[in-house]
């Protein structure tokens, strides 16, 4: 996508600082922690406070990560449109709309949820504005699959909210989209390697060349196969979570081979909209098979 930032409003460039689209399904998988963490619905203030908090710190997470990468975005044809590498939006102004947008969410969380779930929230924010970011990203191309382990907390954080609690189930959940993040992130970077490559950042097919990166996308995509069937399998989810599971899976898996055997740039653009779509649809599945059986 395009962020190009020219003639949006002021409302708008802040927002695109937030990465409102990625938060959007980080924040429906949080959503659908909340209601897999209890046989009943979550409280209303719990659903209310804990989506909006969560979002909040997700947001201002994002923020962070524009302002800390500013120099990168403005190499990168992706990237550089954003709202810092164009000038529209100065550092002082991020630094000051990623700690009141943040500060708040995690106040709310504080105040209206509960500390745990305040403190894994912070934690998840620390891991991915500053740990992925600053540390693990420019280090190795390792850097997703262990910087995953952020994308990977918001249904912990939405089980938290309810529960006060992570049990087992919470972190299975948490392995779906640690297993998942892996196809997302490289199908993207197989079509944009010419952009890692001058930016100077060590992408798995920058480092170790599409063949490999493809292989590696097969690997990790059976690896999400086989941890999607677990919530089935440990019977916290049904037959109806279960063929879907492998619906998708058996779709990802068609895309994953086809972009080892057959590989074009479309083909790597297309699954990476459909690692998008395969979330989404997994997470609706969770969540209307729990009340449905
Ligand atoms: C380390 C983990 C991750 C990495 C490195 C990563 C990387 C990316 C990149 C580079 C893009 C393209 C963004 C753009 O063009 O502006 C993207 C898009 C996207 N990602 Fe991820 N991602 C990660 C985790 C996640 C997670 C956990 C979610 C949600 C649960 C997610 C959801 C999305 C969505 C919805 C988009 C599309 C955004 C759009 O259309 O503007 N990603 N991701
Ligand atoms: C508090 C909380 C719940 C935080 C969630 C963490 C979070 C926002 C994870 C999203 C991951 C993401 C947008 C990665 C983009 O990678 P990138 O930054 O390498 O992509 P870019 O090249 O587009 O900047």
């Amino acid at each position: 996508m395009n962020t190009s930032v020219v003639g949006k409003s002021a409302v708008s460039q802040f927002l695109s600082l937030a990465k409102p689209r990625v938060v959007s399904l980080i924040v429906f998988c949080a959503v659908i922690g909340m209601f897999l963490a209890t046989p009943g619905v979550p409280s209303l203030q719990v659903l209310v406070f804990g989506t909006l908090g969560i979002a909040l710190t997700a947001g201002s997470a994002a923020a962070v990560n524009c302002l800390l990468e500013r120099h990168i975005d403005a190499q990168m044809a992706r990237t550089r449109g954003r709202p810092l590498p164009s000038g529209v939006i100065s550092s002082r102004q991020t630094v000051t709309f990623a700690f009141l947008v943040g500060g708040s969410g995690l106040v709310l969380l504080h105040y209206f949820v509960n500390p745990l779930t305040m403190w894994l929230t912070f934690g998840t924010f620390v891991g991915y504005a500053f740990i992925y970011t600053l540390w693990l990203k420019p280090a190795t191309p390792q850097n997703i699959v262990i910087g995953g382990a952020s994308g990977a907390m918001p249904p912990v954080l939405g089980w938290s909210a309810v529960t006060g609690t992570v049990p087992a189930e919470a972190w299975l959940l948490f392995l779906i989209i640690f297993m998942w993040t892996p196809p997302h992130f490289w199908s993207l970077a197989l079509y944009r390697t010419k952009d890692y490559e001058r930016a100077g950042l060590p992408m798995l097919p920058v480092t170790h060349g599409s063949l490999y990166t493809r292989r590696s996308i097969v690997a990790y995509t059976l690896a999400l196969i086989v941890v999607t069937v677990m919530p089935y399998v440990i019977g916290m989810n049904g037959l109806p979570y279960l063929v879907c599971a492998l619906g998708l899976g058996g779709v990802f898996l068609y895309r994953a081979v086809k972009l080892l055997t057959h590989y074009s740039d479309a083909w790597a653009r297309s699954t990476f909209k459909f690692s998008i779509l395969y979330l989404a649809a997994l997470f609706a599945a969770l969540l209307v098979d729990h009340y449905l059986v």
